[in-house]
C-alpha cells in the first residue's frame, strides 16, 4: 500500500511512511529511541513471526495504528529469525545525533538485510556458506553466479546446451550443491525451475541492468576482465549481483577479491541424485548429517576448514596431479605424527578470518575483533615457522607463498591492549604510547581517581564519619555519601544534594571541580579513542587480500591434518591414482557404515573392475546382505581418493573418474508430481546420455519399480548398452535372476554374489563379495527377521512352495543379444531364414499366452530392423 496523503499523519509518522513507501517490499525497522519499531502490516507480521507483543502508537482516522518494537542493541537476533523465515527488512537509522536536531531527528535507511546478504557471524552455521545466487539463461547458455556475501566467496558457472531440459536440470544441480538462501532470477526462468528448498527467498528481476557504477577492488577488477573474455555471461550476472549487494548494502564490497570461475571438465562431476544416495551431506532417511560422509570426514579444528571441506566434497578434482599434491601433503602429516598434534593443536586457537573479512571491509569490526585477528595471524605465523623448520619439499612449497602480516600484527598489537572491548566505551581500550594527548587525559582521569581516593580519606578524618563514601552515579554525578545516623557530623561546606530513606548525599566546590575535569576527560578520550581505533581499522582494509589469502592457507592445512587424524582413527591408506582405468581396492570398507557400527565388525571387500572383462559387475545376492552398502562403499572410496584423502581399504588403486552415476531406489519425487518408476526411469535416462567409458555407475536394482516383464527387459537391455555402448565401470545389484546367464554372453560382464550361510535357524549373513551368483533371495527369511507375524510368515512359504512346484521344467528361451549396427555383417536373406526358424521353433501349447506375445513381439523388432536395413541399402 504507498500511502499518498501523507498530511494526516504527525510529522515523525509522515517521515516513517515515506521512507516505507520507498521499500514497499521490505519489513521496515524505524529507529526511535532505543528501539527499532515497526508500524502497521509490518508490526501485525513482525509481532506474529517474532512473538513480540503488538501495541499501538497514535491513531489515523479513529483507528489505532498498530505498533511492535525491538531494543535496537539486540536487533541482530531478531533480524536472524525473520530473515530466516524468508523477510527483507530495511533498517532505517537515526543519521544525526538527536541532540543536534533541529525539529524531527533525520533518518535513512542505511542497510537492507536480505536473505543472502545477512553476516552476523553469531547467527550463521560456522561450516556452512551462505550463498546468494543470480542466474540468466539466453539463447542456450547458462550462468550462475554464488557469492558468499560473508566471506567474500564468489563462484561462477556457465555452460552451452542444446537440449533446454539438460540445461535446467544443471542449473538445479548447481543450486541444490550450493544451497543459496537468495536467488535473483527472471520470471520466465523460474517458471521452469522446480525449486525443492521452498526456504529459498526469490527476487524476480526483470531486467538484469545495472543501476549504479560499482566501486571494487582492483584484484576483483582484474578477474572481472579475465571473465568476461571467456564467459561473458557469467561476467554480466556477476556485475548484476554486486550491483544488487551494492545497493542493499549501502556499503563497500572490499573482501570480494576475485571470482573464481569454476570448470566442471576438471572436477568429477556429481550430481544431485549421487550425493543424496551416496549421502554425502546428509542421511538418506532422517536427512542427518550425523552419519554422512561429510560428518565422518569433519574432524577440522576451524570453520573455514569445515566449510572448504564442503566445498571440496561438492568439488572432486579430476587430475591426478593436483589430487596428488593434496595427497602428498596428508601423507606427510599422517607419516609424522608429532608434527601433525602439533599444526592441529595451533589450529584450535585460530578465528574465523573469512567472517571477519567481511567485518574489515564494511567497518564493522570491533577492537576485540582485532585482537582476535592479531593473534590469529599469530598463530598462521607460527604454523608457518613450524612447516619451514620441518624442511620437506611439500611444506616449503606450501609456504613459499605465505603471506607476510608483520606489519598488521605490529599495528593491532602496538595499538590496543589485549583485554580490547567488543563495544567502544569509555573504558580505555588504546595503549599507552599510542596519542600524547589520550595519555594526558588517561593521566588526569587516573589522577582524579586518585584524588576522588584521597578526598575521601581526608573527609572521613575532618568529620569523623567512618562510613562517608564518594560514590557516582550517571544522574548525580560525584557526591558524598553519608548516612542519616551521621548527618549531623557534616560540616557547613558540604551541600545538600539528595536526600534518601536511609542516607544523605552532599557535594562540596572542590568536588564540583574535579567532577567536571573527570568527566570532561572521560567524554574526550572516548572520541580520542574512537578516532585512533577508526584509523586502524581503515588500515587493516590495506591487508584484507593478505589475510584472505592466509585464511584459505589454513584452511587448506586445517583440511590436510583433519585427513591425516582421520586416516589414524580408521586405518585408511593412501590410494594410487592411475591412468590406466582400473579400478582396484582389496579390503575396502563403507567409510560411514564403519564408523557408525558400534557392535558389528565391519567385513571388508575386494573389487576390481576394469575396461575389458571385468567391466560390469552383476551382485546378486538375498536381501538384507549388504549389496547396497557395497556398491556405495566402492562410490565413496572414489570419492575419497579424488578429494585427497585416504581412503578405507588395505590397498586402493583409483583412476580419475569423470562422474558418478547413481541409479538407487527411494528417491521418489512424489511431490514432485513423479511416480517411483518416472524419477527411476529420468535417472537412467540421464546415465545412458552422459555416461563415458572414464564413468562410474552405480544401479541398484533397476526396473524393480514396474511388472515384472518390464522391470527386467529394461535391466537386460541397459547392461546390454552400458557393455556396449558406453563402457563404463559398472556395479549392478539386482533380484532379477534371469540375468545371471548374462555374463556367458556379454563381454564384461561378471556374476558377483554376497556370501550368506543357511543353519537350522535360518539365514546368516557373511557380508562377504565374492564371485558367483546366488539364485535364491531369502526375502522370506529377511521379512521373517523383520518381525512379520509367523501366521503369515508360514502361509507366504507354502505359496512359495506351490509355486516352487509349478514351475515348468524348461529353459526359457532368451530374446536376441543386443548387437551394435556397424557391427553387423549384413546378409538380408540370412536374417530372414534366421527369423522363420525362431518362429517355428515356438511351442505354443507348454507356454504361457505372454511368453508367447513377449516372444513374437521380439521377432517383430527383428523384421523391423531387417527392413529398415534394406531400405537405408537402397
Ligand atoms: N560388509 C559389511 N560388514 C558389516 N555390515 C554390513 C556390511 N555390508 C552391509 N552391512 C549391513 O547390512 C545391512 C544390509 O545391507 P544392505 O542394505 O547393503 O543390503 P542389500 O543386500 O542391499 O539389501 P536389499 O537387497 O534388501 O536392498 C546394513 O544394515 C549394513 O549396515
Amino acid at each position: 500500500m504507498v500511502h499518498k496523503d501523507y498530511t494526516k499523519y504527525t510529522p515523525m509518522m509522515q517521515q516513517y511512511l515515506k521512507t516505507k513507501d520507498a521499500y514497499p517490499d521490505c519489513l521496515l525497522f524505524f529507529r526511535l529511541g532505543d528501539f527499532f519499531e515497526l508500524f502497521f502490516e509490518d508490526a501485525k507480521i513482525a509481532s506474529r513471526e517474532l512473538d513480540i507483543t503488538l501495541t499501538k502508537r497514535g491513531k489515523t482516522e479513529d483507528t489505532n495504528i498498530p505498533m511492535c518494537g525491538v531494543p535496537y542493541h539486540v536487533a541482530d537476533q531478531y533480524l536472524a529469525k525473520l530473515v530466516a523465515k524468508g523477510y527483507r527488512v530495511a533498517i532505517c537509522d537515526q543519521v544525526e545525533d538527536p541532540k543536534e536536531a533541529q525539529g524531527i531527528v533525520k533518518r535513512e535507511v542505511i542497510r537492507v538485510v536480505t536473505p543472502g546478504t545477512f553476516t552476523n557471524e553469531a547467527y550463521l552455521k560456522k561450516d556452512e556458506n551462505r550463498y546468494i545466487c543470480a542466474i540468466q539463461f539466453i539463447e542456450s547458455s547458462a550462468a550462475l553466479v554464488f557469492l558468499d556475501y560473508s566471506t567474500g566467496e564468489f563462484f561462477s558457472l556457465e555452460n552451452f546446451f542444446q537440449d533446454e531440459d539438460q540445461a535446467i536440470l544443471w542449473i538445479q544441480d548447481q543450486i541444490a550443491t550450493y544451497d543459496p538462501k537468495e536467488i535473483l532470477i527472471h520470471p520466465d526462468l523460474l517458471e521452469r525451475l522446480e525449486f525443492m528448498n521452498e526456504k529459498i527467498s526469490i527476487q524476480v528481476v526483470d531486467d538484469f541492468m545495472v543501476q549504479k557504477k560499482l566501486s571494487i577492488t582492483k584484484e576483483l577488477e582484474e578477474s572481472f576482465f579475465k571473465l568476461n573474455m571467456r564467459h561473458p555471461l557469467s561476467y554480466s550476472t556477476a556485475i548484476f549481483l554486486l550491483n544488487y549487494i551494492s545497493l542493499t548494502q549501502k556499503t563497500n564490497m572490499d573482501h570480494i577479491l576475485e571470482i573464481i570461475p569454476v570448470d566442471s571438465g576438471e572436477e568429477l562431476i556429481l550430481d544431485e541424485t549421487a550425493k543424496k544416495n551416496l549421502e554425502l551431506f546428509e542421511t538418506l532417511g532422517r536427512g542427518d548429517q550425523e552419519g554422512s560422509l561429510y560428518h565422518v570426514l569433519n574432524k577440522n579444528q576451524t570453520s573455514m576448514g569445515a566449510r572448504l571441506l564442503r566445498y571440496w566434497i561438492n568439488h572432486p578434482l579430476r587430475d591426478p596431479n593436483k589430487i596428488n599434491q593434496r595427497l602428498d601433503f596428508v601423507e606427510l602429516l599422517f607419516n609424522d605424527l608429532i608434527f601433525l598434534d602439533q599444526i592441529k593443536t595451533s589450529l584450535k586457537d585460530v578465528y574465523d578470518l573469512k567472517r571477519l573479512s567481511v567485518k574489515i571491509a564494511t567497518g564493522s569490526i570491533s577492537p576485540r575483533d582485532l585482537i582476535c585477528l592479531k593473534n590469529t595471524l599469530l598463530t598462521s605465523k607460527d604454523l608457518e615457522e613450524k612447516l619451514l623448520a620441518s624442511q620437506k619439499p611439500e611444506c616449503l612449497k606450501f609456504v613459499s607463498n605465505f603471506p607476510d602480516l608483520s606489519d598488521l600484527i605490529n599495528l593491532i598489537e602496538n595499538t590496543l591492549i589485549e583485554d580490547a572491548p567488543v563495544l567502544i566505551t569509555d573504558t580505555i581500550f588504546i595503549k599507552q604510547g599510542v596519542d600524547e594527548q589520550l595519555d594526558q587525559l588517561i593521566d588526569a582521569r587516573t589522577h582524579g581517581k586518585k584524588w576522588l581516593i584521597d578526598l575521601e580519606k581526608k573527609e572521613k578524618e575532618k568529620t569523623g564519619i567512618k562510613n562517608l563514601r564518594i560514590k557516582y552515579n550517571k544522574i548525580l554525578g560525584y557526591f558524598i555519601e553519608v548516612t542519616k545516623s551521621n548527618a549531623d557530623a557534616v560540616p557547613d561546606y558540604y551541600l545538600r544534594k539528595q536526600t534518601l530513606v536511609g542516607s544523605e548525599r552532599f557535594f562540596t566546590i572542590e568536588l564540583k571541580e574535579m567532577e567536571s575535569q573527570i568527566l570532561g576527560s572521560k567524554d574526550e578520550s572516548l572520541s580520542l579513542q574512537s578516532s585512533i581505533f577508526l584509523n586502524l581499522k581503515n588500515k587493516t582494509k590495506d591487508y584484507l587480500s593478505r589475510i584472505q589469502y592466509t585464511a584459505q592457507k589454513i584452511a587448506e592445512l586445517d583440511i590436510y591434518s583433519s585427513f591425516a587424524s582421520l586416516a589414524h582413527s580408521y586405518g585408511y591408506v593412501r590410494p594410487l591414482i592411475q591412468e590406466d582405468q582400473v579400478l582396484e581396492i582389496k579390503e575396502g570398507r563403507h567409510p560411514m557404515v564403519e564408523a557408525n557400527q558400534a557392535f558389528e565388525l565391519f567385513v571388508p571387500n575386494d573389487t576390481y573392475l576394469n575396461q575389458n572383462d571385468e567391466m560390469i559387475a552383476l551382485i546378486t545376492g538375498p536381501n538384507m546382505a549388504g549389496k547396497s552398502t557395497y556398491m556405495r562403499q566402492v562410490a565413496l572410496i572414489c570419492i575419497l581418493a579424488h578429494i585427497g584423502s585416504f581412503v578405507p581399504a588395505s590397498q586402493a588403486k583409483i583412476p580419475p573418474i569423470d562422474r558418478i552415476f547413481t541409479r538407487i531406489g527411494a528417491s521418489d519425487n512424489l511431490s514432485g508430481g513423479e511416480s517411483t518408476f518416472m524419477v527411476e526411469m529420468k535417472e537412467v535416462a540421464t546415465i545412458t546420455k552422459e555416461a563415458t567409458s572414464q564413468s562410474l555407475v552405480i544401479l541398484d536394482e533397476v526396473g524393480r519399480g514396474t511388472g515384472t516383464f518390464d522391470g527386467l527387459s529394461i535391466a537386460w537391455a541397459l547392461i546390454e548398452y552400458i557393455a556396449k555402448e558406453i563402457k563404463a565401470k559398472t556395479l549392478f545389484a539386482t533380484h532379477y535372476l534371469e540375468l545371471i546367464p548374462l555374463a556367458d554372453r556379454i563381454p564384461g560382464l561378471v556374476n558377483l554374489t554376497v556370501l550368506t550361510e543357511e543353519n537350522e535357524h535360518g539365514i546368516s549373513f557373511l557380508r562377504k563379495i565374492s564371485h558367483g551368483y546366488s539364485n535364491q533371495s531369502f526375502g522370506i527369511d529377511v521379512a521373517q527377521l523383520a518381525g512379520i507375524d509367523p501366521r503369515l510368515i508360514q502361509r507366504a512359504k507354502e505359496i512359495f512352495l506351490k509355486l516352487k512346484a509349478d514351475e515348468k521344467e524348461k529353459t526359457p528361451s532368451l530374446p536376441p543379444l543386443y548387437e551394435k549396427k556397424e557391427d553387423k555383417v549384413f546378409d538380408k536373406e540370412e536374417d530372414y531364414t534366421n527369423i522363420l526358424k525362431k518362429l517355428a521353433r515356438i511351442d505354443l501349447l507348454s507356454q504361457t499366452p505372454l511368453e508367447t506375445l513377449t516372444q513374437v513381439q521380439n521377432l517383430q523388432i527383428e523384421v523391423k530392423e531387417v527392413l529398415n536395413d534394406t531400405s537405408t541399402d537402397k
